[in-house]
């Protein structure tokens, strides 16, 4: 890896050992993620070589970081069963979470632009409908792992769910408190067979919070973050949700009424708060997809060449 002149760390250890790089001979900048990669008797388990070969497919969509290159650094001194991978990634200079805040806080406090909002949402749900239309969940979305180029409003999405491969930690190898605030109800409630679903309503906080500068079911437990969910959408009921109540962790909860949602995203057009509407579906069936999403009116006044 001598290739490469690290620079510094970047998010604190929010995405693990993630690390701002040069490459010495181009100038290039990129982005370094280190992986421990369990080996077994064979070297490296072929489900991960497919993940990450996956990986590099997928990231050949313009709304996902691109994976320039996996380096294999063999550091097995003491024949320990670990391989170091580096997968090395294209450099974005910032993220959607930095960028809200610095909307929120700081010496100019101001929404983010309406048409802004609207394309970097767009933008979200072509790289989701992406990885969706090959069958890959994310598993993870947040702002902090939604990249941009500011300059050019470029949004890519970043640390896409390795799921299956690398064992998604319940806490960041930092033993950083990994973020409920984006999880969909059928993953707080249990369901073991999640569906594409559970990423739209991470799309859907996501679109929220970019409005209003703030988390919308901002949780700091798993039942505090149904509790969240709730007190604005109502509690949930077999009626609108079959099957809810007989999902493994369901109890008995306060009957919430559901609120309206504009309350909590006031300055959004009627176009938008429909669109949320049909993202924050408590029954992940009728929750909409991406693709669909695209076509939606709110997205009529876009751009979208
Ligand atoms: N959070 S930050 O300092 O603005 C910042 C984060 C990044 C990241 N780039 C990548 C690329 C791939 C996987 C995770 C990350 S995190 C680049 S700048």
């Amino acid at each position: 890896m001598d290739k490469y002149e690290k620079l510094e760390k970047v998010g604190e250890g929010t995405y693990g050992k993630v690390y701002k790089a040069k490459d010495k001979a181009t100038g290039q900048l990129v982005a370094l993620k280190k992986t421990r990669l369990e080996m077994d008797e064979e070297g490296v388990p072929p489900t991960a070589l497919r993940e990450v070969s996956l990986l590099q497919m997928l990231s050949q969509s313009l709304y996902i970081v691109r994976l320039l290159c996996v380096e294999h650094v063999d550091t097995n001194k003491n024949g320990g069963s670990k391989a170091n991978l580096y997968l090395v990634f294209e450099y974005l200079d910032t993220d959607l979470k930095k960028f809200i805040d610095s909307h929120r806080k700081g010496p100019n406090p101001r929404p983010l632009p309406p048409s802004l909002v609207q394309s970097f949402l767009f933008q979200l749900c072509k790289g989701v409908a992406h990885c969706h239309s090959h069958g890959v969940l994310h598993r993870d979305l947040k702002p902090q792992n939604l990249l941009l180029d500011k300059e050019k409003g470029i949004l890519k999405i970043a640390d896409l769910g390795l799921g299956r491969a690398f064992t998604v930690p319940l806490k960041s190898y930092t033993h950083e408190i990994v973020t409920l605030w984006y999880r969909a109800p059928e993953v707080l409630l249990g369901s073991t067979h999640y569906s594409t679903a559970v990423d739209m309503w991470s799309v859907g906080c996501i679109f929220a919070e970019m409005v209003r500068r703030q988390a919308l079911f901002p949780g700091d437990s798993e039942f505090q973050q149904l509790l969240h969910i709730f007190r604005l959408l109502g509690t949930p009921t077999e009626k609108q949700w079959p099957g809810v109540t007989a999902l493994r962790d369901w109890h008995v909860y306060p009957r919430w009424e559901p609120q309206s949602l504009d309350r909590a995203v006031p300055s959004l057009s009627p176009d938008g708060v429909d669109l949320l509407s049909k993202m924050l579906k408590y029954d992940p069936a009728e929750r909409i997809s991406a693709k669909a999403a695209m076509d939606h009116p709110y997205f009529d006044s876009l751009d979208k060449s």
